[in-house]
């Protein structure tokens, strides 16, 4: 899908979204709640009309101006969260009903091979008499996915289908879920509140938040380099401390670490409402002249990515581009610069109103608004990192701390902290650690390496740390 623009009401729910699935793999949306999944996957089925924007799937054109392919035309399979059985047919026929042609012709196909194949797929073929009524959460979400996968749709939309289930079942179905999908050869989008589950079962994570995707990339690009702060937290457990910027270095309160510059979503140093900017554009940006784009990922000079709100014009193509950016929703025009006109990084401020502001409802024509393939650099263009003693906010990982208990050995090397909480989980604990600096933070360890409030420790921190432009600054 490419900028695409859906509201219920005047404000749109999905602002821009762009988003491409790779054929035959499984993608998960995570955010918080109302941020828009359901109408993401709405949008896709095609129960709700977009704004603007384009719906593909495979070669068809199935959302464009003008152009709104129904439904039950689009070759979709939905799994809601609820099973939604028809109580009146049988679990062969529910699943039959998936076949077409409504509640009649579900009944004459229910002995048909296609169902007893999907019926021996999601191991319930013992049960193809029963009523949904006798049936467990877990086999009621089973008849869901065979029911959904009847008519070999080319896409399978799950909303939240483990969400009523105990976790144990929950563990069982999503790893068959993914089996079934790899078997049938169909492309999966699941919602899911839960992130583990997204990281565990997905090919590739989408993490949306307020309408828009903050970014997309497989597990371990979404754990381990989390695009902004709020998506490290998002996805799990972290430590944020403050340091200074030193050339791939960050020293602060864990001392001097190596450090990724992660030029994030700046929540200051966006220019101010009609103000000029030269703006470098992420990779995979390819404007035309004249285009219009909204949401796009742009960095400045000091590799401060401005926010999703940012709407621009682009007034030439290429790798940088002077851009006019404001506010989406803002009424205001943006003042008319032509290329080169803005100076590097500067703001002229807000000027003659010589160009109208782009609509909500245009289409953009640039893909720069989300990285739209897997494996994309979210960060292209973006400098290897600020400038000497910038301020910065580290990320580290729990698991990144490494403990050495110094069992009241005043001779220990290394940095020293007294553990003051212990949250145990079963297979691991999250310590929490205060310094001798006064600074707290959070290590997991091992189960078997629990250590007692009180216990004296050495902390090193293993592996590389993500720096992030600090909020505020
Ligand atoms: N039919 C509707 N009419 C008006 N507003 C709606 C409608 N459906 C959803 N919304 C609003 O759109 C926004 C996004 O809703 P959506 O259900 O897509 O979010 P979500 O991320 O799936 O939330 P959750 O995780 O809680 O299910 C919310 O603010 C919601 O109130």
């Amino acid at each position: 899908m490419r900028n695409v623009v859906v509201g219920y009401g005047v404000e749109p729910v999905l602002r821009g979204i762009s988003l491409e699935v790779p054929n035959g793999s499984l993608v998960a949306i995570v955010g918080p709640s109302g941020c828009g999944k359901t109408t993401l996957l709405r949008t896709i089925a095609g129960l709700i009309r977009a704004r603007s924007g384009e719906v593909r799937l495979g070669q068809r054109m199935v959302t464009t101006h003008g152009i709104h392919l129904a439904p039950e035309k689009r070759r979709i399979g939905w799994v809601p969260q609820d099973a939604a059985l028809f109580p009146h047919l049988t679990v062969a026929e529910n699943i039959a009903f998936g076949l077409g042609g409504g509640r009649r012709a579900a009944r004459r196909a229910a002995g048909e091979e296609r169902v007893r194949h999907l019926l021996s797929m999601v191991g319930l073929s013992a049960l193809a008499d029963r009523s949904p009524a006798q049936l467990s959460g877990g086999q009621a979400q089973r008849v869901a996915l065979a029911r959904a996968l009847a008519s070999g749709p080319e896409v399978v939309l799950m909303d939240e289908p483990f969400g009523a289930l105990d976790p144990l079942l929950r563990g069982e179905l999503r790893t068959e879920v993914r089996a079934l999908l790899a078997a049938e050869g169909m492309t999966g989008i699941l919602v899911t509140h839960d992130q583990a589950e997204a990281l565990s079962i997905a090919d590739y994570v989408a993490v949306m938040r307020d309408g828009e995707i903050l970014q997309f990339g497989t597990p371990p690009e979404i754990y381990d380099r989390p695009a902004t702060p709020w998506v490290a937290t998002f996805v799990g457990e972290s430590v944020f401390l403050p340091g200074l910027w030193r050339s791939g270095s960050v020293v602060g309160a864990l001392g001097s670490l190596e450090a990724e510059w992660m030029p994030a979503a700046g929540t200051r140093g966006n220019p101010a409402n009609g103000a000029s900017s030269r703006l470098t554009l992420d990779e995979g940006a390819d404007l035309d002249e004249g285009a219009v784009a909204r949401g796009a990922l742009a960095y400045d000079e000091s590799g401060v990515r401005h926010d999703r709100q940012l709407r621009s014009e682009i007034r030439r193509s290429g790798e940088t581009a002077p851009m006019i950016v404001f506010p989406a929703g803002a009424a205001a025009a943006a003042e008319d610069v032509g290329p080169g006109a803005a100076g590097a990084g500067a703001c002229a401020g807000a000027g003659g109103a010589t160009r109208g502001a782009a609509g909500v409802g245009e289409t953009a024509s640039n893909r720069a608004v989300a990285p739209t393939r897997p494996g994309t650099p979210t960060r292209a263009g973006a400098p290897a990192g600020p400038v000497d003693d910038t301020p910065v906010t580290v990320l580290v990982r729990p698991e990144q701390l490494e403990l050495t208990s110094i069992d009241g050995s005043v001779l220990a090397q290394g940095l020293r902290a007294t553990v003051t909480a212990v949250t145990y989980t079963g297979h691991d604990a999250l310590l929490e650690l205060s310094l001798q600096s006064g600074t707290s933070c959070m290590a997991r360890v091992a189960a078997s390496g629990l250590l007692p409030v009180g216990a004296e420790v050495t902390v090193e921190v293993r592996g590389r740390v993500l720096a992030y432009p600090r909020a505020g600054d």
